[in-house]
């Protein structure tokens, strides 16, 4: 026998092994990227519903089945088959061939079946659940945002990843960076355990057949024992890490994000201005979450894969010859291909179930909104319809995913799990049946074929290292273990067979394993290139939005060129001037809508302190967004507007926003309680007392006082809102206060004190409303006449627009005052008087406090 021929693979062949191995592994992720561009953009697109969770290994113990369960070791990893599915591969267990009963399955030599519990490969895939929450007004009841393209892995993807890189792991003194390392060691630590868990698991069998005790108590007992600390310990660790890693990234990335949305009006304008992105919502929560989960999973699903690889490679050429490792890879590669090319576009199934499963949301979340309107009209049987119909198309699609996944699922079960047996019975024989596809040392030539002692002494040469360490068996030309093994294969035959057919098949097991997670992490690169792009998105639209809010708003290109250079020259950008105690006044200001649409051209309008100005129009005139301009809301255009720094503008909105937190916080806000004390010198009377004013007191009083925390959207009337709104305001105390029909659910009188409280404390008011009785509290009107156009002179008498208001919500009374511009000046006197008798009646009157 030549020098250095022994069970271990010749020092010369090793590095092109390696290299074969590392081809074939590369060739098997690569294999796969074909089909990811597909992938890739749906994932982009929002549509692909990858879920992020975790999949449950196959249960079965694979140590004697070695085709079977190392068929089912790779699909349960996703290897080879279709799923959409991600498996983050590092929750498997080290040690758990070792500690489970190894003979359970097939007894030694046996086994081998395939019928190994199979943890679900493409056809099992589940298919994640739809994007949860309403979508956003204008995203209506589609399945998840565009939000950007996604391009796979290129140049863009790395410069974006590389971004984001910086921004989670921000040196190597942060947190993030303390826990990839901590994890780099786990991962080290993990393949160590694996290599000497299947090590034992031969070491153990060899013992129990051998009918040594000694050997087996202090195998299967001993050791085990002792290394099932540390790799509980490293398991555990594995997983804790790793949790932690994800929610250290989801925070980082979470915060860069919050500074960006938040500041400013970026957060309005995102949804308002800006139509490149739909669901901002989501992108925030969801996208970001998988992102941070799928860039964490990769770290681990990369490195340690690709490092079992190498080292279970290694292994089986010592056990098999140096064409195993690379003949199993190669399989799989071919399996995967095949199975690629007959699989069904999950993707595109994935994304019409999102679709639907988020129409059915829509209706019932649509439900639940407007539950009461649906009530009042006893229209539970119309919205039963509705969602009865959308269910059904949810279960309809449901069943055509479950029939593709049945068709790929037998594919998938004959050539991963079954025909994968034949592979491993194939390979763990090739020594015995096939002599000469193995190394000259390898060889049994002596014998006759159908010796038992030949076939023992055959096996028997595989695991040479178990006897003899394999540097020392490559060294060694006078005996080497072979020599040994054959001379000992009468005596110690059945343990050795057991021993190796053991410690083989874990290895071939660990092996395809490892190729699986390695195939998976291509996968998993896939959907990461998808949500980075999705993410990296929003951070350019939310950069772009901090330096201009120019809106973008996708548009139907018009093919009216007049009316587009016309547009120009109105959208050029104007020049805002904040003053200290400055007034107001619009010089030459275009109000234009974010989707082009000229409201007001040529606003000359100046409203000094103490100058109360009412502004009326028709519906859609533009009225409320004149002041959309004014608070900065929408782009500046045209001349210049001068306005008193930001928070001397106060806005009270038909619909106050509420809070959560205390009745105090509704009162201050948008100041916290800390910054109103220290800032406005807020105390509980000087509350109590603007409540008071806004006749509020019952709220507290019934409430639970002013540190009473609900829900007060819900548990607050129209009109007690449209009060505390009111309350807000005169605690603010602003320079000036725009109320854009602000008072409408107001009782008269109510509303008459709170305009006089308002004066009183020094507020100029600008009001946006059609209520003849608030015209006396204003010295000027700006009237909006619908086409662009306005007036602005002094109030005089006789300027009452057509209207119709109601007296008060809660009072139970409504009045309907004829005040058309044909009206006669008898029909206004009569219509004042009923809103005087109205007024005087106790049915109007609903103040209390
Ligand atoms: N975010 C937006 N994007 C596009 N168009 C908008 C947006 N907000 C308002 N508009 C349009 O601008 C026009 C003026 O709206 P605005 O709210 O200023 O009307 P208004 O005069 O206050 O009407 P109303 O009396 O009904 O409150 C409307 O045609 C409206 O559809």
């Amino acid at each position: 026998m030549a020098a250095g021929s022994s069970g271990a693979l010749p020092r010369a062949s090793r590095p092109a092994v390696y290299a074969i191995t590392a081809v074939a592994a590369a060739g098997c992720v690569a294999a796969h990227r074909w089909n990811q561009a597909v992938t890739t953009k749906r994932l982009a697109d929002g549509i692909v519903r990858c879920s992020p969770g975790r999949r449950r290994r196959g249960d079965g113990d694979p140590a004697f089945s070695p085709g079977g369960a190392f068929g089912t070791a790779f699909a349960a990893r996703g290897g080879a088959t279709g799923s959409l599915d991600e498996d983050s591969s590092s929750d498997g267990d080290a040690g758990v061939g070792t500690v489970r009963p190894a003979g359970a399955a097939g007894g030694v030599g046996g086994g081998g079946t395939g019928l190994v519990p199979s943890a679900v490969g493409a056809s099992g895939a589940p298919l994640a659940p739809a994007p949860s929450g309403l979508r956003r007004k204008r995203s209506g009841a589609r399945g998840a945002a565009t939000g950007g393209g996604g391009g796979g892995v290129d140049r863009a993807f790395v410069v974006q990843l590389w971004k984001f890189l910086k921004v989670l792991v921000p040196g190597v003194r942060s947190r993030e960076f303390a826990l990839l390392a901590i994890i780099a060691s786990l991962l080290g630590a993990r393949s160590y355990c694996d290599i000497w868990a299947t090590d034992n698991g031969g070491r153990v069998v060899k013992a129990i057949v051998s009918r040594d005790r000694r050997a087996f108590y202090r195998r299967a007992i001993r050791d085990i024992f002792i290394m099932a600390w540390p790799m509980s310990a490293v398991n555990t660790g594995l997983r804790y890490f790793l949790a932690r890693l994800k929610v250290a990234f989801r925070l980082r990335l979470s915060n860069h994000f919050h500074d960006k949305y938040l500041s400013g009006n970026t957060y309005y304008a995102v949804s308002n201005l800006d139509s490149r992105i739909q669901n901002v919502d989501q992108l925030l929560t969801t996208d970001i979450d998988r992102f941070c989960t799928a860039l964490a999973d990769i770290y681990s699903n990369l490195s340690k894969p690709a490092l079992d690889v190498v080292l279970f490679s290694r292994r089986l050429s010592r056990s098999l010859g140096p064409r195993a490792a690379p003949m199993l890879i190669a399989y799989f590669v071919a399996c995967s291909v095949a199975l690629r090319s007959v699989q069904p576009p999950f993707g595109k199934l994935v994304a019409e179930e999102a679709r639907l499963e988020g129409e059915y949301r829509l209706h019932h979340s649509r439900l639940i909104t407007h539950g009461e309107e649906v009530a009042f009209y006893r229209g539970g049987a119309y919205e039963k319809a509705y969602i009865t119909d959308a269910l059904g198309r949810v279960a309809a699609h449901m069943k055509r995913v479950f029939r593709a996944r049945a068709r790929i699922g037998f594919a998938d079960q004959f050539l991963i799990k079954y025909l994968a047996t034949i592979v491993g019975y194939g390979l763990v024989s090739i020594p015995v049946f096939f002599p000469d596809m193995v190394s000259p040392h390898h060889r049994v030539t002596a014998a006759p074929r159908a010796s038992p002692r030949a076939i023992s002494a055959a096996v028997s040469l595989l695991p040479a290292q178990l006897v003899t360490p394999p540097e020392s068996a490559c060294l060694s030309a006078e005996k080497t273990p072979a020599d040994d093994a054959i001379r000992d294969a009468s005596d110690n035959t059945a343990s050795d067979i057991a021993g190796l057919y053991t410690r083989n098949s874990r290895l071939l097991l660990a092996l395809a394993g490892a190729i699986g997670r390695l195939v998976l992490a291509g996968k998993s690169i896939t959907a990461l290139t998808g949500y980075c792009a999705r993410v990296a998105r929003l951070d350019e639209v939310l950069s772009d939005l901090a330096v201009s809010t120019v809106p973008r708003m996708s548009l139907e290109s018009s093919m009216d060129l007049d009316n587009e250079a016309r547009l120009a020259t109105l959208m050029t950008s104007g020049e805002l001037v904040e003053g200290e105690g400055g007034g107001v006044r619009f010089a030459g200001v275009n109000v234009i809508s974010p989707d082009r649409q000229v409201l007001l051209k040529d606003v000359n309008v100046e409203i000094p302190r103490r100058t109360h100005v009412i502004v009326a129009g028709p519906n859609g005139s533009g009225k409320s967004s004149l002041f959309r301009v004014l608070a900065g809301l929408w782009p500046l255009y045209g001349g210049t507007l001068y306005r008193p720094a930001g928070s001397r503008v106060f806005y009270v909105p038909q619909r106050p926003y509420l809070t959560l937190g205390t009745l105090r916080a509704q009162v201050v806000y948008p100041l916290s309680w800390a910054e109103a004390v220290a800032e406005k010198g807020a105390t509980d009377e000087l509350i109590m007392g603007f409540l008071w004013d806004a006749r509020l007191l019952h709220v507290a009083g019934r409430k639970g006082g002013l540190d009473a925390v609900r829900d007060w959207a819900d548990v607050l009337s129209g009109g007690e809102k449209q009060r505390l709104g009111f309350a807000r305001m005169l605690f603010a105390r602003p320079d000036y206060a725009v109320l854009d029909e602000a008072s409408a659910a107001i009782s008269l009188e109510a509303e008459g004190y709170l305009y006089e409280r308002a004066q009183e404390l020094g507020v100029t008011l600008i009001t946006v409303s059609h209520r003849p009785s608030l015209f006396r509290f204003h010295t000027k009107i700006l009237a909006l006449d619908g086409s662009g156009g306005y007036a602005y002179r002094d109030l005089v008498a006789g300027d009452v627009p057509a209207m119709t208001f109601s007296a008060g919500e809660g009072s139970g009374a409504s009045a309907v005052v004829s005040t058309a511009p044909d009206a006669t000046e008898s029909d206004r006197e009569e219509g004042h008087e009923e809103v005087g008798a109205l007024l005087a009646s106790d049915e109007v009157s609903t103040v209390s406090g």
